[in-house]
C-alpha cells in the first residue's frame, strides 16, 4: 500500500505539530501523491471553531502549510527521480512563504479535502498551488514557497 509522504520523512525531522508522525499531540496530517496532484483529508473537531459552525482560519492555514511542504517534497522527489516506494526519502522541505485566501466559511463537521499542484521548481525553491474544499466547495486557496533543506 502506498505510504503518505509524511511517513517517509527522516525520523529526526518527523515531529512537526501539523504533520509529524512522531508528534502524538499534533494533527498528523497525511498527504498522498495521486498522479500529478497531492491530496490530504482532515476532519477538524469542534475545538477548531471560529464563528460557531465554521472552522478556525489558523487551522486552515496550518493544513495548507503541512500539505504544501509534503507536496513540495513529493514533487521534488519526482523531479529528481527519487522513488516514493521506499522506507525514507532524503528530502525535507520547510515553509519560506505561505499565502492563504479565505474564499468561504469552512463548515464544521465535514471532511476537508486539500489538493496540491506543482507550480514550479527552481533549485531548492518549490512552489505549490493548493485548494481546501468541503463538500466539493472550495473554501480556501493557498500558495506555498517551500525550500528544500540542505542535506
Ligand atoms: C527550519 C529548519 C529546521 C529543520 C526542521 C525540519 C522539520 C520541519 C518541518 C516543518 C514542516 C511544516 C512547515 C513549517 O511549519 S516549517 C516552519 C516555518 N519555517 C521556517 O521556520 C523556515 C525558517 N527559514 C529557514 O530556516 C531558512 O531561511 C531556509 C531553510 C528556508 C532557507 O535557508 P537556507 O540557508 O537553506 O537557504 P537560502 O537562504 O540560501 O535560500 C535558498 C533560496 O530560497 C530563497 N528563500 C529562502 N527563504 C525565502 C522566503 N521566505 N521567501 C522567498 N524566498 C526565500 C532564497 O532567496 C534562496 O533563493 P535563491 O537565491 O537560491 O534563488
Amino acid at each position: 500500500m502506498k505510504k503518505p509522504i509524511q511517513d517517509l520523512y527522516p525520523e529526526n525531522l518527523a515531529h512537526c505539530y501539523g504533520c509529524g508522525k512522531n508528534n502524538t499531540q499534533g494533527h498528523q496530517l497525511k498527504t498522498y501523491l495521486e498522479g500529478e496532484e497531492t491530496i490530504s483529508r482532515f476532519t477538524p473537531d469542534l475545538k477548531y471553531t471560529a464563528i460557531p459552525g465554521s472552522v478556525y482560519g489558523g487551522l486552515i492555514a496550518s493544513l495548507l502549510d503541512c500539505h504544501g511542504t509534503a507536496s513540495a517534497a513529493a514533487f521534488a522527489c519526482v523531479a529528481e527521480g527519487i522513488s516514493l516506494e521506499q522506507a525514507q526519502i532524503p528530502v525535507r522541505c520547510v515553509t519560506g512563504n505561505l499565502n492563504v485566501n479565505f474564499k468561504a466559511m469552512t463548515p464544521q463537521g465535514k471532511e476537508l479535502v486539500i489538493m496540491g499542484k506543482l507550480k514550479h521548481i527552481e533549485g531548492r525553491k518549490i512552489t505549490v498551488e493548493m485548494t481546501l474544499s468541503a463538500d466539493n466547495v472550495v473554501c480556501a486557496t493557498g500558495e506555498i514557497l517551500a525550500i528544500k533543506l540542505r542535506e
